[in-house]
């Protein structure tokens, strides 16, 4: 039967959002569905702002950054007067399936609304951050350690040239996946995570003690130290204040920022958009309602919409040991 879709892309975009737009347009025009991109998020929503999707708009889709659709953070959703009118809105444009690509908050937003729209509701995850419980990764997070990677690998040429000790500040939120596997990949000396973070008197007497005992092994050599964000009380400049209370100067602090957002998504990303988007419009008309379609061991699955923030994701066990064997935790006392 013919179905009226609606999609739109919320919060933090994330490379691999287009891709996972130009999927879901080409398997609706399989299915004879119309598709509708609901534009800037949910404020697109409250403004009754949206485009037609159609196979016109698919061309060199999959390696653009950003979104095609706009994103946004909007605090009129939040309330009940904005979710009821994000819901007549839907009613009247006769849109029977929504889909929301976006990260943890959307979600939410997008499960407040069931509240009040009977339609049905798919999330997709999309978010640099990899924060959402129930998937194993989320659409963007693999581009955006890449980016995170290369650009470590230039701040140690640096580094390297003037011997010197530097603070790398990665994006991630409350969660340390970014963090940790752009520190791995580049082969960082010391990685900061706010799921291991108990104190800064802690965390700084260990990092003391692997910089010194790195100094003491093999003289003056470059030191690079990943920091997720929003874990270091007042930040690089608060841990640059630390080391130098232990006698360590002449650090350099580099906060990539949203640069980890940007650029053409990775094969990863694309690959996991891509089944991600195919897989939603599959469900469209079926009971399936309120919930996330992720991937978990390269397999689609469904899971409530609730589990994606309820649940705690936690990092890779075998990530961890590597961080401590290689990095935090490489030289004893
Ligand atoms: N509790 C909520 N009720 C209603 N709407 C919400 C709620 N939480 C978030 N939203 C809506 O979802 C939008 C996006 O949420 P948020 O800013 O947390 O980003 P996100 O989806 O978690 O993405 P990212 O992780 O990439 O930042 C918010 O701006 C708001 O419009
Ligand atoms: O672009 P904004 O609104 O400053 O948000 C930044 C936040 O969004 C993210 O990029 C994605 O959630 C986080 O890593 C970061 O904390």
């Amino acid at each position: 039967m013919s179905k009226r879709v609606a999609i739109l892309t919320s919060g933090g975009d994330a490379p691999g959002m287009n891709a996972c737009i130009r999927a879901a347009i080409i398997a609706c025009q399989k299915a004879e569905y119309t598709l509708l991109g609901y534009q800037h998020g949910y404020n697109g929503l409250l403004q009754q702002e949206h485009v037609s999707l159609s196979l016109g708009s698919t061309h060199n889709l999959i390696q653009q950054g950003g979104t095609i659709l706009h994103s946004a953070r909007c605090k009129e959703f939040k309330n009940r007067e904005g979710l009821m009118k994000a819901a007549d809105n839907l009613k009247q444009a006769e849109i029977d399936t929504l889909i929301v690509i976006g990260g943890d908050g959307s979600f939410r937003g997008a499960s407040k609304l069931s509240e009040h729209w009977d339609g049905q509701i798919i999330g997709i995850p999309g978010t640099i951050d990899n924060d959402i419980a129930g998937t194993d990764a989320t659409i963007g997070y693999f581009t955006a350690i890449d980016t995170a990677m290369s650009s470590i690998d230039k701040v140690r040429d640096t580094a390297d040239a003037f011997e010197r000790i530097f603070l790398v500040e990665v994006m991630g939120r409350n969660a340390g996946f970014l963090a940790l596997n752009a520190a791995l990949s580049s082969a960082a000396d010391y990685v900061v995570v706010p799921e291991f973070f108990e104190s800064a008197e802690t965390e700084i007497q260990k990092m003391v003690t692997q910089i010194k005992a790195q100094r003491a092994l093999k003289g003056a050599v470059s030191f690079i130290i990943v920091v997720a964000e929003n874990v270091w009380p007042n930040g690089l400049a608060g841990l640059t204040e630390a080391l130098q209370q232990h006698d360590i100067s002449d650090v350099r602090p580099v906060t990539l920022g949203h640069v980890q957002r940007g650029g053409s998504p990775v094969a990863q990303d694309r690959l996991l958009a891509t089944t991600l988007g195919e897989h939603a419009i599959k469900l469209v008309g079926s009971e399936a309602t309120n919930i996330m379609v992720g991937e978990v061991n390269q397999h689609p699955v469904t899971v409530p919409l609730s589990r994606t923030w309820e649940t705690s994701k936690p990092l890779n066990d075998a990530r961890v040991e590597a961080m401590r064997t290689l990095m935090n935790e490489r030289y004893s006392e």
